[in-house]
Order: structure tokens, then C-alpha cells, then sequence
């Protein structure tokens, strides 16, 4: 049962800019319908120092939904930290499916790991401990990559989105599907400037300059979504 007094349950800040509407959409869609496994990695994640920054359990519920009617059996994230999205991205491909996980960090994905071998998913994930654009190139190098994977889910870096997504776009086959997390970045890609904090300029400004992007971007059909912190979902059609 959630804390419902707790507010680290919900999504700080707040996307919707009400929170009875957020803890509304938590407490009667998500949180009911959320596999155990990921509740208990989601709850695993809680104490993290950087807790915070896992993907959004609403978020994680879209995701799951587009798995499903995809039904991809060659995906890539980049961006595991603790492994909420890249556990539940495991749980919804077939069972000879394999995910390419990358990021810099190996002690938060094995916070979360005793819960993937748990769940009897660790044979369809090949963690890659490394700055994600080097192993991007190595895979654009060889012919046989190209669009050869269904899905993609990127949370990692902010200002190298639009980095990520030229390479991407290219190991994507026609179809398939990149989707961006925070890329409404708590709502403050559209406050003026002068109001939102300094620390978090660079990743606003990131944001808005990959939303105009890939606005402007003919190879994508794409739906910037208010799910979350803001997922921004591209199909390659180009
Ligand atoms: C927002 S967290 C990912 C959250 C994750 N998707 C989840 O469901 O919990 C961002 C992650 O990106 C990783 N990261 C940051 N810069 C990176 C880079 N250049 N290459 C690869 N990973 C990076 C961080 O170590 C961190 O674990
Ligand atoms: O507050 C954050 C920060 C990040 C972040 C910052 C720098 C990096 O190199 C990677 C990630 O990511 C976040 C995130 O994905 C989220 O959902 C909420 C907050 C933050």
C-alpha cells in the first residue's frame, strides 16, 4: 500500500501543475497496475541519493502499452540508472528479445539487478558500462546495425539528446520507435527564463532545443506527451 501522505511518491515537479490530479492518475491507474517487480525495484530505488531520477511510473505504464503493441525484440537504452524503465522495457519483449543497456554508472544498475534476476529477465539484457555516444558510433560503424532495432528509450544526459538521436535514428529501423524522457523537464521549457533556477538552465534549454528539433525533423512522426516528465515519442518514418 503507498504512503499516500508521502510526497516523494509523486513526481516533484509536478508536470500537471496540480497534484490532487497526479495523485488522481498514481493512485487509480499506475500504482493498481504496476508489476510487483517493478514496485519493488521502484521501491529499492526510494533511498538512492538520486532517487529521484528514475522514470516516472506513469511513465513506465505509456511505455509499456507501446512495448505491447510493438512487440520489439531488439531494443537499446540509454540511461539505465537503477533499471525501472530497462526492467519493465525486459518485461514486455519476448523472451529471446535482447536489450543493449548503456551508462556510465554500474553501481546504480546493481541496485536494481537482484530484482531483474528476480524476475527472470537477465538473459535479455547486455549491460555496457560506458559513456553512451562512443558505443552509439561503434554501433552506427557497422553496416549490419543499421535499423536493425525496434525501440529505443533515452534518459540519460540532457544535452546530448540531439546527439543521441542522429545516431539513433539510424540503428531505429522505419517503424520503430525513440522515445525521449523530460523532455518537458518539470514543466520549465516554458517558463521565462530569469525564473528557472541556474542549475537547471542547461537541461531546460536542452529540451527546448530538442523539441524544436524534432519538430522539424521529416524522418519522425512524433507526440510530445505530458506523461511524466514529459515523454517525447518519435516513430522513424524516414
Ligand atoms: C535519469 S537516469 C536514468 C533513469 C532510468 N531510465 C530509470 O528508469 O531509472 C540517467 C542515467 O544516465 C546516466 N548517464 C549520464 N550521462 C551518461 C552518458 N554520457 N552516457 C551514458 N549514461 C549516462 C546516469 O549515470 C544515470 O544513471
Ligand atoms: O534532476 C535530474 C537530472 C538528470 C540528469 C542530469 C544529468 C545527467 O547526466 C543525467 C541525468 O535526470 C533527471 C531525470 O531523468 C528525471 O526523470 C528527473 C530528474 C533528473
Amino acid at each position: 500500500m503507498e504512503n499516500i501522505k508521502d510526497p516523494s511518491i509523486y513526481r516533484n515537479p509536478v508536470i500537471l501543475q496540480s497534484e490532487e490530479l497526479t495523485k488522481y492518475i498514481l493512485e487509480t491507474a499506475v500504482y493498481p497496475r504496476e508489476p510487483e517487480p517493478l514496485k519493488e525495484l521502484r521501491e529499492a530505488t526510494i533511498n538512492h541519493p538520486w532517487g529521484f531520477m528514475a522514470t516516472l511510473p506513469d511513465a513506465g505504464q505509456l511505455m509499456t502499452l507501446l512495448l505491447q503493441l510493438l512487440n520489439p525484440k531488439k531494443t537499446i537504452e540509454v540511461g539505465v540508472f537503477t533499471g525501472y524503465s530497462l526492467l519493465l522495457t525486459a518485461l514486455n519483449i519476448p523472451d529471446d528479445g535482447k536489450i543493449t543497456a548503456i551508462d556510465i554508472d554500474r553501481k546504480a544498475y546493481e541496485v536494481g539487478l537482484p530484482v531483474i534476476k528476480k524476475a527472470g529477465v537477465e538473459h535479455k539484457i547486455n549491460f555496457i558500462e560506458s559513456p553512451a555516444l562512443p558505443i552509439l558510433d561503434k554501433l552506427v560503424e557497422d553496416p549490419a546495425n543499421e535499423g536493425s532495432f525496434d525501440f529505443a528509450f533515452i534518459d540519460a544526459d540532457k544535452e546530448n539528446y540531439l546527439n543521441y538521436h542522429e545516431r539513433l535514428i539510424k540503428l531505429v529501423k522505419v517503424g520503430g520507435l525513440l522515445v525521449y524522457d523530460n523532455t518537458l523537464w518539470g514543466g520549465r521549457v516554458s517558463w521565462p527564463e530569469e525564473q528557472v533556477p541556474p542549475h537547471s538552465r542547461p537541461g531546460t534549454q536542452a529540451a527546448i532545443q530538442f523539441n524544436k528539433t524534432i519538430t522539424n525533423d521529416s524522418r519522425v512522426q512524433f507526440a510530445l506527451t505530458s506523461v511524466g516528465d514529459g515523454l517525447n515519442i518519435c516513430r522513424r518514418i524516414a
